[in-house]
């Protein structure tokens, strides 16, 4: 590239300049930007993942534009750096300054890998979880909001009663998004999520534990009620919880629906 970097001080810059029409907007900014992520993890291990992000920042009413490469730079400098929430807020807060703005929201959803053992042969294998992690900074103060998406397994207990044998059970998403001072471990969160189900999941199971997954969930039996129920009272538990909301989706195997319900509290 032949550009010259010199000229850029010649050149008009529409973003900086004044908007008549007087209308402030809340968020403006990117999305949709795919960018590496490494995630700090416990013991000093770091797990490297690809994150979707949105930035965005508030514009006052007198601002025609906002400063967009801003925002990917911000990006670029942090693709090294090992996030834990507290660099994550500090992120937040150097998009402000950065982009001389009074607000402004980070979010990056990426997925999250545990290494898991097979209830009965131990065998080990990596599961996947959706983790989104979200700050709204200000000047004075940034919320942070994580939400995880937990695939579980339901069974049903209509269905189990009602039937000489079997009961037909489905894949489920359990969704929980966490607002605390506190900083909860992704791993714990997920792992109290899924002790709520009428079976958890693995990557990798061995005939001992298909026979062990199948039978405890049949022990296990599940309404969307009872499994989003349950999952409010363990997320209650967590110390310093301020605002949670849960959602679960069954992905009926005997519909071509699914059953839904979201508890907020
Ligand atoms: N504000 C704004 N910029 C846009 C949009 N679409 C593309 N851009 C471009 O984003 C590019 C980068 O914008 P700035 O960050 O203001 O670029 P810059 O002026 O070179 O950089 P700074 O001096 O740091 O502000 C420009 O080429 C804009 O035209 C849009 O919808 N809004």
């Amino acid at each position: 590239m032949s550009e010259n970097f010199s000229n850029l001080a010649v050149m008009p810059d529409v973003q900086s300049s004044y908007d008549p029409r007087q209308i402030a907007i809340q968020r403006v900014g990117i999305r949709k930007v795919k960018s590496p992520l490494l995630i700090k993890q416990e013991a000093e291990q770091v797990q490297a993942s690809v994150g979707e992000w949105t930035l965005t920042v508030y514009l006052p009413e007198s601002e025609k534009g906002t400063h967009m490469s801003r925002f990917v730079s911000l990006l670029a400098n942090y693709r090294q750096t090992a996030m834990d929430v507290s660099v994550f807020k500090q992120m937040a807060n150097e998009m402000l300054t950065l982009l001389n703005a009074e607000k402004g929201d980070i979010t990056v959803t990426f997925p999250y890998f545990i290494n898991k053992k097979a209830p009965v042969s131990g065998v080990e294998s990596l599961m996947d979880y959706q983790v989104t992690w979200q700050a709204n900074a200000s000047k004075e103060s940034i919320e942070f909001v994580m939400t995880v998406v937990v695939p579980v397994m339901s069974l049903c207990p209509c269905s189990k009663a009602i039937s000489a044998y079997g009961a037909h059970n489905q894949r489920s998403h359990i969704t929980v998004e966490v607002v605390s001072e506190q900083i909860y471990s992704m791993d714990d969160v997920i792992k109290l999520i899924e002790k709520q189900a009428s079976s958890e999941l693995w990557g990798l199971l061995k005939r001992h534990d298909e026979k062990y997954v199948t039978e405890y969930s049949y022990d296990n039996p599940k309404f969307v009620e009872d499994l989003i129920r349950d999952v409010a009272v363990a997320i209650k538990t967590l110390p310093g919880i301020q605002r949670y909301k849960i959602e679960a989706e069954n992905f009926e195997s005997i519909h071509n629906h699914s059953a839904y319900a979201v508890i907020e509290g």
